[in-house]
């Protein structure tokens, strides 16, 4: 498993890749990998015959306040992960490669709707970013398949919609939330928390899952129930971001004929700000 840093490299590649008939898959990452990162990869494997993990901290994401800075950065211990799971290729580019000219006045994808509220609302123009690089991503690889996780959820449906729109040959698929035995699902920066605010944090899921049972045991308040909720959360040490009741498929506000929800949750734990969502049937 080769790991590649430029474009030219990586394309040579992939050209090889195609002249054998290969699928191909792509998961973009981060890096600073984990087992929901490896889900992902496993994902990928089991539909297409070659598979490429990118990993590339996206400046154009980051706000000015955020942690593009301290971004855990580990690729010898990636390297390793991604070899033991089979993948075929890591794509690891420099910000100069994505980037040439700089990121001021480079193109932007820009996905209306979606990518407004919740975490658009929290980090502007932080959707931009990844539409922009995830795009690009796309584009330099071209493959038949990407797996994103379910964690992002709003990301997911603004990469669904950018594909979709701009007609991009490509199959977007979700992964399930790949959760610690506490229930607190798995992120990069989960690595920030201290040992108090990680006893802590699989309180958020837990809110999560009073919301679901209190949705399919018939309650309908929607405000109180997110009220309640959002106090519980405050309670329990976090500094509550959002916590929102959506329409799954569309990420619209919920009505009392809501059938298909996803109630979706970031909030601070000290200086950490930690994402889940969690996904009600009331049909
Ligand atoms: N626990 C998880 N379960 C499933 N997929 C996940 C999980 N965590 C991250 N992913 C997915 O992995 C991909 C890369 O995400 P990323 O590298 O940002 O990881 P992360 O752990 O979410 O980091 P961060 O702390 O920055 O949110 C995304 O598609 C993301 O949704
Ligand atoms: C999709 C992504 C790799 C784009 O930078 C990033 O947003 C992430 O890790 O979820
Ligand atoms: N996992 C989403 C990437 C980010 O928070 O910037």
């Amino acid at each position: 498993m080769n790991t590649l840093h430029s474009i030219a490299q990586l394309r040579a590649a992939l050209a090889r890749a195609r002249q054998e008939n290969k699928r191909i898959g792509l998961v973009p990452t981060m890096g600073n990998l984990h087992d929901g990162h490896i889900a992902l990869v496993a994902k990928a494997l089991q539909r297409t015959d070659y598979v490429v993990v990118s990993i590339f901290v996206n400046p154009l994401q980051f706000g000015a306040n955020e942690d593009l800075d301290s971004y855990p950065r580990t690729l010898a211990e990636d390297q390793r992960k991604l070899l033991d799971a089979g993948a075929h290729l890591i794509f690891a580019p420099n910000v100069s490669e994505i980037y040439p000219e700089g990121m001021d006045g480079h193109t932007l994808i820009s996905v209306p709707v979606v990518s407004e509220g919740l975490c658009g609302a929290s980090r502007p123009g932080h959707f931009n970013g990844v539409s922009t690089v995830v795009g690009k991503l796309l584009n330099i690889v071209q493959p038949d398949l990407a797996v994103f996780g379910e964690k992002d959820f709003q990301q997911l449906a603004v990469i669904r919609k950018m594909a979709h729109d701009l007609c991009l040959p490509v199959q977007i698929m979700g992964a399930p939330i790949v959760r610690a035995e506490d229930g607190l699902a798995l992120s990069s920066r989960n690595g920030y928390l201290g040992e108090e605010q990680r006893r802590i944090a699989p309180r958020l899921y837990q809110t999560l899952q009073q919301i679901q049972q209190q949705l399919e045991s018939g309650r309908r308040d929607f405000p109180a129930i997110i009220e309640e909720a959002r106090l519980a959360l405050i309670e329990a040490g976090f500094q509550p971001d959002y916590l929102d009741l959506r329409e799954a498929e569309t990420l619209q506000p919920v009505t009392s004929a809501s059938q298909d929800i996803v109630i979706l949750a970031a909030a601070f734990l000290g200086a950490t700000r930690l994402i889940d969502n969690l996904r009600v049937s009331l049909a």
